[in-house]
């Protein structure tokens, strides 16, 4: 199956680039706020009403903002707030350590389409995805939250993230990985195979939080899928 691109986007305007650019997911942040920062539940709802009103029917997730894993009572509200606004899945970061196990437990309960996003700078807790497989989410992601501090790649071992692939797989969930990845990690993605691949920095000129450059979208569309796509304008 081809592996699927992600692309993190935080206004209309970039939404509609990267569903043009061939983005398969719209994934709704706002970079400034940090690697899972939130966007207004406003903004979010109007972009996901722009995107269908443009016949776009690709999905859209959006994140709930970087909330600790203490804060259980503000990471369900928030879910909540974000759900409601019509996204397809509602993504919430998720450190490792004992309180991330309570937190799975309560977003598998909530109403919402949750995808836990598994922050691994300090690599992957094997038991906490284990748990997370057993919980019934549509899908399970890998990111990171220092884009200064290399890739994905350079965090969590190949043969890890292999493993937790095969974890999600055997689940029947969609696996999912991102951490400031380049083009140039496009070999090693395609080795991986996840079900989508996640992106903002590659998609940006110089920072993340710059605006989204379709010609960068472009080139990365042709590595991923292998047919060009015409940088498009909004
Ligand atoms: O969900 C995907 C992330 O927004 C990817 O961002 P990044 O490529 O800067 O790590």
């Amino acid at each position: 199956m081809t592996m699927r691109m992600l692309v993190s986007v935080r206004s209309v305007d970039e939404a509609l680039l990267a569903a043009r650019g061939g983005a398969d997911f719209i994934d709704l942040k706002e970079p400034n706020e940090g690697a899972l920062g939130g966007l207004p539940v406003a903004t979010i709802g109007t972009v996901v009403g722009a995107l269908r009103a443009h016949g776009i029917s690709l999905p859209v997730s959006a994140t709930i903002g970087d909330l600790p894993m203490h804060a259980l009572d503000g990471i369900l509200a928030q879910v909540d707030a974000v759900g409601a606004c019509g996204v397809d899945y509602v993504k919430v970061g998720i450190e490792r350590g004992p309180e991330a196990f309570a937190v799975l437990d309560a977003l598998a309960a909530c109403n919402w389409p949750v995808v836990p996003v598994f922050i691994a700078d300090h690599g992957l807790d094997a038991a906490l995805t284990a748990h997370a497989c057993t919980l019934g989410f549509p899908g399970l992601m890998v990111d990171t939250a220092d884009k200064q501090a290399g890739s994905l790649f350079d965090a969590v071992p190949m043969v890890e993230l292999r493993a937790f692939l095969a974890q999600v797989r055997a689940a029947g969930r969609m696996a999912g990985v991102a951490g400031a990845l380049r083009t140039a990690h496009v070999p090693l993605l395609q080795s991986l195979a996840p079900d989508f691949a996640g992106f903002r920095s590659a998609v940006c000129v110089g920072d993340r939080k710059a605006a989204l450059s379709p010609e960068r979208l472009a080139a990365l569309a042709v590595l991923l899928h292998g047919e060009a796509v015409e940088p498009a304008s909004a």
